[in-house]
């Protein structure tokens, strides 16, 4: 295909700012722009641009490798991976976008975009010279979809420098369009073989049945990037499989069983541990888990196996075909719907405590039934405790610990976060939380808890880069996704001054939170080792889910969808809080919000379903339904709504 012809196919990203042996230099609509010194001209493409503004860009090469060939530099054959992309055509008339969390779609049209994540995971591998992953997965949705997820080597998501990448990939029409855009990566990111060993890359799915045929696709893309080699390390949880990839990176044990056994160990070092003056442990009822009919189930069991002192029980596994994927079950119907998942309705009475796992287990909810008097009679409601109640839960925790470490025993409501630890200094806590947050919960971590709160735009990816700025950043999406990570220094003093045993109190809570440090996933959210540490802090305290529950009450909140006709149309702005364009709607919501004192309202364009998202809080069920209707009709009438007004 000539260079001309991919022009008009291919809106090609600017060059990568950490690998520039490309530079963009040139634009049709700027081309007075220098390229000093001169370089050969390589590929003319059109680069993503304000609407309505067509315009190309030359990239062009000053240095190695090679610019011309820049793939058998590589030893990538390039007909052995013409040849192996032939085999996976690319489904008409479909247009494939990476989004908030990776692929997602009818599984029946993803062969193609997973072998070509199997490639990309290979070249990111050869890029970075350590272990990538790619995971299977499309979560919480239905068990016909399927997606794929690229886990880069620290653990956590693909860089968002490589998204563009991906989105190329997938719709890179034929296989010389696909050739062409994998020599751009090449040379956009300057890769080099360094003839080192760690080019691989670990491959995980969960339990869909057409997970298998897929993986197949994403090993041959994989194993279509000569030298690099793939791992099949079978079926997983996505946090397993994160947790793997960084694990092999910092060179320590990596495989599911080593997965299974720090996190079980960890576990048993904690009950180990309680302190004097929360009275003698209780023995809680079992935990009865509701698996989503997901990988959770089986992978569950296998901890409780090793893991005699947690008490928990499984429901909707799966097994045998019991019961469908999330369907009716798991952490976002409970969620979102507010009712108990399938399987659950007969046991009402004993529902005391419950959890949720979503399908690929990197989300988890805890509730409970309580009986509530509605009207003139009393039925059982679900009481939720989500993302925000977790988060709060943990932080609490964290800050009891950071007491003891400071010399007092006892956790006094108002902590002081600034307030340094001898031998260590200030201790940055902070709790990262997304405009989804239920107010009271941000009250409480800034009154009660007195730590910082940090708002990103939704997605974790953006929570986990900012919780990675502190000694101790806690993350929790409301919808329960979520972890908390430590800096490797503080982890370093805590590991000194867990060895001194006559420091008595102090010692023990650094043995505390080095243990906490293993069990929790310092990779991404891990429903699983969630559950060890909200089972950690309830017995800790001595905890019924009440009790948890109590720490604050919710403010009342709706969330709603809009159909519009383009929802790139709806640009926000202050990490999605406030609407910058259309300008007359934040004024329109501003107006809304101010009629009801304590209210709270933003919307948002979706980054996984084709709506408008709005949410609203407010001190009533009635008027955060009031408000939330309010502004979706404002967002109907002013961001082009389509189909009948909300
Ligand atoms: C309100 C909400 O729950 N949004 C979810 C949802 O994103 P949207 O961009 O809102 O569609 O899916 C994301 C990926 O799972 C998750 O990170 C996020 O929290
Ligand atoms: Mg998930």
């Amino acid at each position: 295909m000539c260079a001309l012809a991919l022009l008009t196919r291919f809106p090609f990203p600017a060059p990568s700012p950490c690998g520039p042996s490309l530079a963009l230099r040139h634009s049709l609509s700027s081309s007075s722009l220098p390229c000093s010194p001169p370089a050969p001209l390589l590929l003319l493409a059109p680069r993503p641009l304000p609407r309505h503004r067509p315009c190309f860009s030359v990239f062009c090469s000053s240095s190695a490798p090679s610019p011309m060939d820049p793939l058998s530099f590589l030893s990538i054959h390039k007909d052995f991976l013409r040849h192996a992309s032939s085999q996976f055509p690319l489904p008409p008339g479909v247009k494939f976008s990476y989004g908030t969390a990776g692929f997602r779609t009818d599984a029946a049209l993803l062969p193609s975009t997973i072998f070509r994540m199997g490639v990309l995971a290979a070249l990111r591998s050869i890029c970075t010279q350590a272990v990538t992953g790619l995971m299977i997965t499309a979560s919480h949705n239905p068990v016909h979809e399927n997606g794929v997820k690229l886990v880069d080597p620290s653990g956590g998501m693909l860089a968002v420098s490589w998204e563009s990448y991906s989105d190329l990939l997938a719709n890179a029409p034929d296989e010389d369009d696909f050739i062409q855009v994998v020599e751009h990566i090449v040379i956009n990111e300057k890769i080099q073989r360094k003839g080192k060993t760690g080019e691989m890359v670990y491959l995980g799915r969960d339990t869909r049945p057409s997970g298998a045929s897929l993986l197949e696709a994403a090993l041959k893309g994989v194993e279509a990037v000569r030298g690099v080699q793939a791992q099949d390390m079978g079926i997983l949880t996505t946090p397993q499989l994160h947790w793997m990839v960084r694990c092999s990176n910092r060179r320590v044990p990596a495989t599911e069983s080593d997965y299974f056994k720090t996190l079980s160990r960890a576990f048993s070092i904690l009950s180990g541990l309680r302190p004097a003056g929360y009275g003698e442990p209780t023995v809680f009822e079992n935990l009865i888990v509701d698996a989503a009919n997901g990988v959770g189930a089986e992978k569950l069991l296998q901890l409780l196996k090793i893991t005699p002192s947690l008490r928990l029980q499984v429901r909707n596994s799966g097994f045998e075909g019991e019961g469908l994927l999330n369907d009716g079950v798991g952490a976002d119907f409970v969620q979102k719907e507010k009712i108990p998942p399938r399987g659950f309705e007969v046991l009402s009475d004993n529902l005391k405590r419950c959890a949720s796992l979503d399908g690929d287990a990197d989300r988890l909810v805890y509730f409970y039934m309580s009986s509530m008097s509605q009207t003139d009679q009393i039925s059982p409601s679900l009481q939720l405790l989500d993302g925000d109640k977790i988060a709060t839960l943990f932080a609490s925790y964290i800050m009891d610990q950071i007491q003891i470490l400071r010399g007092t025993s006892s956790f006094s409501a108002v902590t002081n976060p600034n307030a340094s630890i001898p031998g260590f200094g200030t201790v940055k806590v902070a709790v990262i939380q997304t405009a989804y947050a239920n107010g009271a919960s941000t009250k409480y971590i800034k009154q009660v808890l007195g730590l910082e709160v940090a708002v990103t735009p939704t997605g974790v990816k953006h929570l986990h880069k900012r919780a990675a700025q502190y000694d101790v950043g806690i993350y929790f999406e409301a919808n329960g996704h979520g972890t908390f990570l430590f800096s490797d220094n503080f982890l370093q003093w805590l590991q000194e001054v867990a060895s001194q045993k006559e420091k008595g109190e102090v010692c023990q809570a650094a043995t505390r939170l080095l243990a906490v440090s293993e069990m929790v996933n310092q990779a991404v959210g891990d429903a699983l080792s969630g559950i060890l540490m909200v089972e950690t802090v309830l017995q800790y305290r001595n905890w019924s889910l009440q009790q948890w529950n109590a720490m604050y009450t919710d403010l009342p909140s709706r969330q709603l969808k809009v159909k519009v006709a383009d929802r790139s149309v709806i640009q926000t702005t202050e990490a999605e809080t406030k609407v910058a364009s259309p300008p007359a709607l934040q004024a329109a919501i501003d107006s809304a919000v101010e009629k009801y004192e304590g209210g709270r309202a933003f919307v948002r364009p979706s980054g996984t379903e084709d709506v408008v998202r709005v949410y609203a809080e407010a001190q009533t069920q009635k008027i955060a339904d009031s408000l939330a209707r309010e502004v979706a009709i404002q967002v109907f009438q002013l961001g082009g709504g389509i189909g009948e007004m909300p």
